[in-house]
């Protein structure tokens, strides 16, 4: 990342005031088998995630493939329905409300994903896809549909002639500004980018990053930014989750999260970091093996198969989630240990 970001002041808990909470998030998916196809186990995709998201922040989450951070995003936004838990937004618990009332809600919601244009008609022009959201969700005439559009364009750093254009018209960094319109069209407050970044160049990546967070401060949003890439959490986001096998192994501000890793995979995951200025004092740490299988997670600390210090209590007591230092949190009986 060439572009240094301006990066806000991590957020307390004391003084921010919270506008989602989860508690106890599970999401299993159902393995169904045979000829009669009954149900065999799970998928534990998420498994008990509690957090508390903060007004104006930034949440990196962050993991390796398949540790459930999409499917985290996903059970926030209502696109999957909750094994178990509790979703507050605003203070109000979302997940029983009936359809109406969870519409102002959802609203506020939003999601920006990897490839914007997976869900646009070739066929029609970028300016009527952006006014869909506004014919759906309000009553604007023809003519303010319009206007919200390119006003949005220009928002988002495009011009009022981008309206006219097809989908395959637009370069990789434009298409992501054009999901970038389409999230913020209802002032939402909360926005989950889910791999927003990652198929973009490096200085086009900047420039995306660098326009989120210039909305970011303009409509105070909190953003959940989930990404597999650490240098581009470290230099977007207040705090980081690690999530491993759809479990929070570590929550932390990104300078301590960095600084002073408290769980073993957390270290694991910054030794492979390739840039010299992130890994100053690190060698590469090589995880042994695969994830495991979340339909049948290990017991104990679900790491302690790939642990370098794992011991038997590893294997035989699940760690709790404590608080080791000011909002720095992890699970793992050895907290602070150095794996290197
Ligand atoms: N609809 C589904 N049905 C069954 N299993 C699913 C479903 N969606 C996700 N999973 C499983 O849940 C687990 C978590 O997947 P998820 O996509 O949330 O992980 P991820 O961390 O976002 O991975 P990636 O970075 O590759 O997107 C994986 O084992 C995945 O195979």
């Amino acid at each position: 990342m060439k572009v240094a970001l301006e990066k806000t002041s991590p957020k307390e808990n004391t003084d921010s005031k919270v506008l989602l909470e989860l508690q106890g998030i599970k999401k299993y998916f159902p393995i169904k088998g045979g000829v009669l196809q009954r149900k065999q186990g799970d998928v534990k995709a998420v498994e008990n995630v509690s957090l508390k998201l903060f007004e104006g922040e930034s949440l990196g989450v962050v993991g390796e493939s398949g540790c459930g951070k999409s499917t985290l995003g996903r059970a926030i936004l209502g696109l999957e329905e909750l094994t178990d838990g509790k979703i507050f937004f605003q203070g109000t618990e979302i997940q029983d409300l009936k359809r109406k009332e969870k519409l102002r809600f959802v609203k506020q919601m939003q999601m920006i994903f990897q490839d914007p244009f997976a869900s646009l008609n070739p066929r029609q022009r970028i300016g009527h896809a952006l006014e869909e959201v506004f014919t759906m969700h309000t009553d604007m005439s023809a003519k303010e549909k319009r206007e919200a559009v390119i006003s949005l364009l220009e928002e988002v750093g495009l011009k009022e002639d981008h309206f006219y254009k097809y989908p395959h018209e637009f370069s990789g960094g434009q298409r992501q500004r054009i999901g970038i319109a389409r999230a913020i069209a209802l002032n939402p407050s909360f926005v989950i980018c889910d791999e927003a970044v990652s198929a973009l160049d490096v200085s086009v990546q900047a420039q995306v990053l660098k326009l989120l967070k210039t909305l970011q401060e303009k409509y105070q949003l909190s953003y959940l930014f989930i990404s597999h890439d650490l240098g581009v959490v470290r230099y977007f986001c207040d705090r980081v989750l690690v999530m491993y096998l759809g479990n929070t192994v570590e929550l932390g501000t990104v300078k301590d999260l960095f600084d002073k890793p408290l769980h073993p995979y957390t270290q694991a995951l910054l030794s492979a970091i390739p840039r010299p200025t992130v890994n100053r004092n690190r060698s590469r740490i090589r995880l042994q093996g695969d994830l495991p299988n979340p339909a049948n997670p290990p017991s104990g600390c679900p790491f302690h198969t790939r642990c370098p210090i794992a011991t038997e209590k590893c294997s035989a007591e699940k760690p709790e989630w404590k608080e080791y230092g000011p909002n720095h949190f992890a699970a793992c009986h050895f907290a602070g240990q150095s794996i290197l």
